[in-house]
């Protein structure tokens, strides 16, 4: 498949393990190939009545399901990891095709997917209660069990990971899910439905319905629904734990971040410029936990700042589906007007565009309405700057000098967020003191966006809060049952 040659003509929504078209709808929503502008993708958005028959063929799932042992929920897991695994490569084109982030990314955001499929297959059939002794030989016993029916809401730009980091650990503890991707990538998440049947999980027990924020409060409003887990923005993030308050439904939310990333003068410069480099141009600096906010100590501030505009103006930017490409394209043209428009307010507060920072149009022609730009460093930074204080989700780093390490951790912690950190130095007792005082939910220590299935993920203060991968998920997907067993009389007070 090469870019400008995709189109969708198959029903978008799945229920009942088939794709369907949605019994009812507002509207029609179309997807694009930020490569080339192209529209890829028209779907209704769904309505009432659609996301109605999505929970109900959950519920009949679930009923199923329910009854599985934890192994045989794993042998399913185990057998969609398989399949995504062998399919990688199809998949990866999908998202990279809908998302514009460059192959050789989608292809390792395909391999953390499988990933946690397999972990969370390893983690079903070890789930358990405790026994507790209690006085006279009576005693207790707690089960852990699922919720139900769970919904997921997910962001744009990790459109399949997103996917599979909700439904995994949904699946392996015994619950149905719906989701509901962005309707800027409506595509990929099929696949995964469609490889969920595969395996074998019964009809239903993984649901997609598409549309934007009407489909999405039906799904949180819907009495059925016993949980909602969402990833995007913090105001979306505010009204999904209003509607959810409602019905008293668990909600976790992995939100926005302005992350900050602490560099010493002692660090290993190589490995701090490498580390930079990953906190900010990821899939087009379109990433919820990027360490934007780059601290650097003012002895090494000119060194560490020349040669991280040198390997940002090395980044081969161009057609994602090609595999030396390293950037693509935005995810549409009024994102990139605010990520440009962020930039030229940063140079009106003071900043200086150290490279990058305007459009990109690439030589090849089938490119020219794709929404590609240069990725950005900015100097001059002051805290106050808005470039600095808000989440730009884009290819824009903002440098920033510090002296001290008190100094530094009291401006790090200077924001509404606290979703990711991150610190380079060779002093490890520094490392650990200055990650002690961090006001972030994820801290990296020497590196920076990696993303082990295996730890838990997510965000403090306005970040969210709610966990996604790790052992910890599990928690997060079940409900505690306490049996409490008499052995002798019942020794009443009346
Ligand atoms: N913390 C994380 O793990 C994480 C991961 C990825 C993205 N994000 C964040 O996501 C944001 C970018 O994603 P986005 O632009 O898609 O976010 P968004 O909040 O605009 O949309 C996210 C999802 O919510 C849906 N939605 C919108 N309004 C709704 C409503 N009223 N009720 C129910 N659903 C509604 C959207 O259709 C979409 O599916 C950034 O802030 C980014 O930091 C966070
Ligand atoms: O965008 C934030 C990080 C992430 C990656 N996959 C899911 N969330």
């Amino acid at each position: 498949m090469s870019t400008g040659s995709f189109t969708v003509s198959q029903a978008l929504n799945y229920r009942g393990g088939k794709r369907v078209q949605p019994a009812d709808g507002s509207g029609t929503e179309e997807a694009y190939e930020p490569a080339t502008g192209r529209v890829i993708a028209t779907f209704q958005c769904s309505g009432e009545k659609e996301v109605d028959l999505a929970v109900q063929s959950a519920k009949a799932a679930f009923k199923i399901w329910r009854k599985k042992s934890g192994m045989e929920r794993s042998r399913i897991l185990l057998e969609a990891a398989r399949i995504i695994r062998e399919r990688r490569d199809e998949i990866a084109t999908v998202e990279t095709i809908n998302n514009g982030k460059s192959i050789f990314e989608a292809q390792l955001d395909i391999d953390i997917s499988w990933q946690c499929l397999e972990y969370y297959a390893g983690l079903a059939g070890s789930m358990a209660g405790e026994h507790v002794q209690l006085p006279g030989g009576s005693f207790g016993y707690t089960i852990r069990e699922p919720l139900g029916v769970c919904v997921g809401i997910g962001a744009w730009n990790y459109p399949f990971q997103i996917a599979s980091w909700k439904s995994a650990p949904a699946l392996a503890c015994g619950n149905a899910m719906i989701f509901k991707p962005s309707p800027f990538t409506p595509v990929s998440v099929l696949l995964l439905a469609e490889i969920y049947t595969e395996a074998g999980a019964p009809p239903g027990l993984f649901n997609v319905v598409q549309g934007g924020a009407a489909t999405g409060q039906f799904l949180c409003q819907h009495r059925d629904v016993a949980k909602v887990s969402f990833t995007g923005s913090v105001p979306t993030g505010k009204k999904i734990m209003e509607l959810s308050s409602q019905g008293i439904k668990p909600v976790t939310l992995e939100l926005g971040g302005k992350s900050p990333l602490i560099i010493f003068s002692d660090c290993d410069m190589e490995n701090a410029v490498k580390g930079a480099m990953m906190a900010n141009f990821l899939t087009q600096g379109e990433v919820c936990c990027n360490g934007t906010r780059v601290f650097v100590q003012r002895e090494i501030l000119d060194k560490f700042t020349e040669e991280v505009v040198k390997q940002t103006q090395k980044i081969k930017i161009g057609d994602p589906l090609l595999e030396d490409t390293r950037m693509g394209p935005l995810i549409n043209r009024p994102h990139l007007q605010r990520v440009l428009g962020f930039i030229e307010q940063a140079k009106k507060q003071g900043a200086k565009v150290l490279c990058g920072g305007d459009l990109y149009v690439p030589g090849d022609p089938k490119l020219k309405d794709g929404y590609y730009m240069k990725p950005c460093v900015l100097g001059n930074c002051k805290d106050d700057m808005t470039c600095v204080k808000e989440e730009i989700f884009g290819p824009v780093m903002s440098v920033l000098p510090f002296d001290t390490e008190a100094e530094v951790l009291e401006r790090a912690n200077d924001t509404t967020f606290g979703l990711a950190a991150g610190v380079f130095t060779r002093d490890i007792q520094r490392a650990h003191r200055v990650v002690a005082e961090l006001q972030a939910g994820v801290c990296y220590v020497n590196n920076y966006n990696v993303s082990p299935v295996e730890l838990p993920f997510g965000g403090y203060k306005m970040s969210g809060f709610g966990r996604e991968n790790g052992r910890v998920t599990i928690e997060y997907y079940s409900q505690l049952k306490t049996v409490c067993v008499e052995m002798g009389d019942v020794e009443s007070v009346f």
